[in-house]
Order: C-alpha cells, then structure tokens, then sequence
C-alpha cells in the first residue's frame, strides 16, 4: 500500500446533516406545492411538515426576541392572520444554504439585490416577506422544538456527554450536599458546601491502615 493510499483509508467518514426550520407564511401558504419543488431541487431533505393557524399568543413566543419594537405588533398580527406551514428541513450546512435561498428580509430589497431569492419571487413588502429561517444552530434547534415537540433533536454531544458525565459523577453527591446546606443554613453557603464535598467525596482516597499513634509517654 502506498502512503498516500494509506492516508485514504485512514481519514475518517465526516457526515453531518444540519437541521433548520422554514416557515411558508401566510402570503405564501397558497404557493407551498412550488416552494416545496425548490426546496426539493435545492437538495434539502424535508423532515417534518405541520400546518398550523397560530394564535397571537404563539406568535409572540416564536418571535419573542422582537418584542419591543416598532413591528412586533403588526408582525404578530400578520403571523396569526392565517395558517403558516412549519417545516423542518436537513442539509449539509441546512442554516445558511436556506438563509441565502431566502435572500434578504425585506422584499423589496430582495427584488433589488437578489432577484431570484424566494423572498423577492413570494414576498409582498417590508413584513409579508413569505419564509422564515432560523439564523442559528441554537434557534434551529428552539425552533423545531416549538413546532415538532415530540421530534429528538440531536443534542450537541459534548453538550450530551457533559449531562450523562455530570449525571454518574456528581449530581447524587452535590444533591445531598445541598440538601444538607438547606438543612444547616451557614453563614458562607459556598465556603461550607465545598468543605462538605471535600469531606464526603465518594473518590476521596480511603486509608487502609490508618497511623495509630502511640501516647505520648
Ligand atoms: N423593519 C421591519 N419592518 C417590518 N417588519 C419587519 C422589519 N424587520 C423585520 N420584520 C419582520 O420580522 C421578521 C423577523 O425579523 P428578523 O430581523 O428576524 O428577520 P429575518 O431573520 O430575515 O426573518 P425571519 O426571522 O422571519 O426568518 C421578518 O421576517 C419580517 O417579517
């Protein structure tokens, strides 16, 4: 085998699917059979589709980091006016290849900058911009949550593997402390749970023959 054939087999497979959330909104949802065929030629993979008619109230809990500003009313309004389509879709590097289909947020920009983006083919103005994408991994995952509850969103493993790692090896120990802490109510709290973990560390190095000291003659 020549070096570099072994360097072939040697690299390891990288896989990684991408989920994000597309919503067909309510200016668009009569277009959905044609967004879904650009979705589709796009290469994205579609996971799960719900129609829903969102109330008020769910709007402003899906979009509640605008709540403040000067659109957030007429936002709400226009995203419970009628039935949306959420969508998850999956995709190498799903997030951004979405967000760049959709071009930018406002129609009208898009019309300008980007004329074949699906917001200046479906959007209607400044709001009605027809689709959502989520703009981060975190939202993403928010997001898929919030249409699809019952849908496992594969958590980010190291963020897994601190969990089950803090599950087995800590919390049943820092639980008694605390409860013990509730209990004695010190003065410095921290000062005496981190004295009572040091004493009751189930890892602490037991001593086998204990020194037994002579009296002092
Ligand atoms: N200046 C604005 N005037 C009116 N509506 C706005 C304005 N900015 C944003 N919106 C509406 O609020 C939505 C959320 O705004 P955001 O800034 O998150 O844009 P986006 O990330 O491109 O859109 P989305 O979150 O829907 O994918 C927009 O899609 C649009 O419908």
């Amino acid at each position: 085998m020549t070096e570099m054939e072994e360097e072939i087999q040697m690299e390891k497979p990288h896989i990684y699917v991408e989920r994000t959330l597309a919503i067909i909104k309510p200016d668009a949802t009569e277009k959905e059979e044609e967004i879904k065929d650009i979705v589709l030629r796009s290469g994205f993979t579609i996971l799960q589709r719900r129609k829903v008619h969102l109330t008020p109230e769910q709007a402003s809990e899906f979009y509640a980091e605008h709540y403040g500003k000067l659109f957030f009313p007429s936002l709400i309004a226009y995203m419970s006016s009628g039935p949306i389509v959420a969508v998850a879709l999956s995709k190498d590097k799903a997030i951004s290849h979405w967000r760049q289909l959709l071009g930018p947020t406002s129609t009208f920009k898009a019309r300008d900058t980007n004329p074949d983006s699906l917001r200046a083919i479906y959007g209607t103005d400044d709001q009605r911009n027809a689709l959502h994408g989520s703009d981060s991994y975190s939202n993403a995952e928010r997001e898929i949550r919030f249409f699809f509850p019952d849908s496992v969103v594969e958590p980010v493993p190291v963020g897994q593997a601190a969990r089950d790692y803090l599950k087995r090896q800590v919390n049943p120990t820092l639980l008694k402390g605390l409860t013990e802490l509730c209990k004695n109510k010190p003065q410095d709290p921290v000062i005496w749970l981190a004295d009572w973990l040091l004493e009751n560390n189930p890892n602490k190095p037991s001593i086998k023959d204990p020194i037994i000291q002579e009296p002092i003659a």
